[in-house]
């Protein structure tokens, strides 16, 4: 049997994040259980109620978080992440917000109820005295998730490999459209667009959203990877991205990442290639260098000069490999600590999801793309949560006790019953070759596909 920690925590709507984070539980239990209430005890329950939930695992982490929102209809709002409780935002692509008359779109799970499970450490069970206090939906929600543990595991068909719905002129499509957009480019109307397509695959009996996520979770220990229960909707997002957006140290150091230019990790013969061994063409280098300018423009909008810049280097995202730069403020020695409030709004989307100018590559996508994103390209992770983790490696000790962690929402699916809807874009400049870039979105594909093909 795992040993794990199970935390749960509740926490009021009007609470401030700092006196959140410092909330201690009030009694600890360090007897092993013999039927300690499971990730999928907790996601079932809250699917069984129609409570939002969200269930993620940091990058280079080994703590997997679940939250439950006891409100059905998530609030959309504008991120402040000054003004936020504990809880997880989930952002469409479509999000120019600016914090002032632009509508507010950003998805936000308050975490009434927040379980931790770790494979170390003693087996514990913490439970804030206040879970009464969110009156009978919370005692509804620990009635039957104590009820789940009591009884005999669900017998779930095994579901089936993903079968790829037809659709013979997606190839010709994708082209066409990339073949416009490079005459735009051409013609000097914008630098570079990012164009996406979809891929809709299906399955016998709907996947097990939880097991897809640990096995996510364990074939790539460097990304975000999530899933996201929508009640309303009846949507589960899930996603292994590896493109960090805004991060948010309880220290004060805040970091960006910008991340493009794409090319296999494995070898013909499934080998995987070492970073150093990496060749970047011309149209990469200068395709991922208008992410990083994209960047620092932001920070030359807030006269912000004190940023630590690193890289490009080659990094490896699960089948992919990437180039990458990463940004570092000391919000603290700068005096900014509204630094992650200020340049999310900017940021996003970035033109790894978009391009450059913005507007352009905005309107474009819109006129080309046939599909709506909804939360492709968009953003999510938790706020203000704190994620230390006991096994956290030195080299991401500062994002260890990070409070808030958003990432760009790529590598995801939308599943809807037992249909999937995988998405996926190319950066486009005025050197793309049509074909080559439906490659590259059939590579991106196939970081979850591969794993929905190989579940046990
Ligand atoms: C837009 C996606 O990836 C972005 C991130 C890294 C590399 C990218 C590229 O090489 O085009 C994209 O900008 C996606 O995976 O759907």
């Amino acid at each position: 049997m795992h040993k794990f920690r199970v935390q749960t925590v509740t926490l009021t709507a009007d609470s401030k994040p700092a006196a959140l984070l410092a909330m201690q539980p009030d009694f600890v239990i360090n007897s092993v259980r013999t039927t300690q209430p499971t990730a999928l005890d907790f996601w079932e329950t809250a699917r069984l109620l129609g409570f939002p939930s969200a269930l993620w695992r940091l990058p280079n982490h080994h703590d997997k978080h679940l939250i439950v929102s006891l409100d059905k209809t998530l609030p959309r709002l504008s991120v402040d992440l000054e003004e936020l409780p504990a809880g997880f935002a989930l952002s469409p692509f479509d999000n120019l917000d600016t914090g002032t008359d632009s509508p507010a779109r950003t998805l936000f799970m308050r975490a009434d109820i927040h379980a931790v499970f770790s494979e170390a450490g003693p087996a514990s069970h913490t439970v804030s005295p206040q879970i009464g206090e969110l009156g009978e939906a919370a005692e509804q929600f620990q009635t039957l998730l104590t009820d789940s543990q009591s009884r005999p595991a669900p017998k779930r068909p095994i579901p089936s490999r993903p079968v790829p719905l037809p659709d013979p002129e997606a190839q010709d499509r994708y082209m066409q459209g990339v073949a416009k957009a490079v005459e735009a480019m051409q013609r000097g109307e914008l630098r570079k667009v990012v164009l996406s397509r979809t891929k809709r695959v299906s399955f016998t009996d709907a996947p097990n959203a939880v097991a897809v996520f640990d096995q996510l979770c364990a074939t790539y220990p460097t990304a975000f990877v999530s899933a996201v229960y929508l009640a309303e909707t009846n949507q589960i997002w899930i996603s292994a991205t590896p493109e960090r957006l805004v991060s948010n140290s309880a220290s004060g150091i805040f970091q960006t990442v910008s991340l493009a230019g794409t090319q296999s990790a494995l070898e013909p013969d499934g080998t995987p290639k070492r970073p150093s061994e990496a060749m970047w063409s011309q149209k990469e280098i200068e395709e991922q260098a208008l992410v990083s300018r994209y960047i620092i423009e932001c920070f030359k909008r807030i006269r912000l000069r004190e940023y630590l810049e690193e890289g490009p280097k080659t990094i490896i995202a699960g089948n992919l490999m990437h180039l990458s730069t990463c940004f570092t403020v000391d919000t603290q020695a700068v005096r900014y600590p509204q630094l992650g409030t200020v340049m999310l709004r900017l940021l996003h989307p970035t033109s790894a999801v978009c391009g450059m100018p913005r507007d352009a590559a905005f309107s474009l996508i819109r006129r080309s793309e046939i599909h709506n994103r909804e939360f492709y390209a968009g953003f999510l992770g938790p706020v203000n949560i704190d994620s230390s983790d006991a096994r956290t490696t030195r080299y991401d000790l500062e994002q260890a006790s990070a409070a808030t962690n958003l990432f760009v929402h790529i590598r995801c699916m939308k599943l809807e019953g037992n249909v999937a809807t995988l998405y996926a874009g190319a950066g486009l400049t005025e050197d793309s070759v049509p074909e080559r870039e439906w490659q590259e979105t059939e590579m991106k594909c196939q970081t979850l596909l591969k794993v929905l093909n190989e579940m046990p």
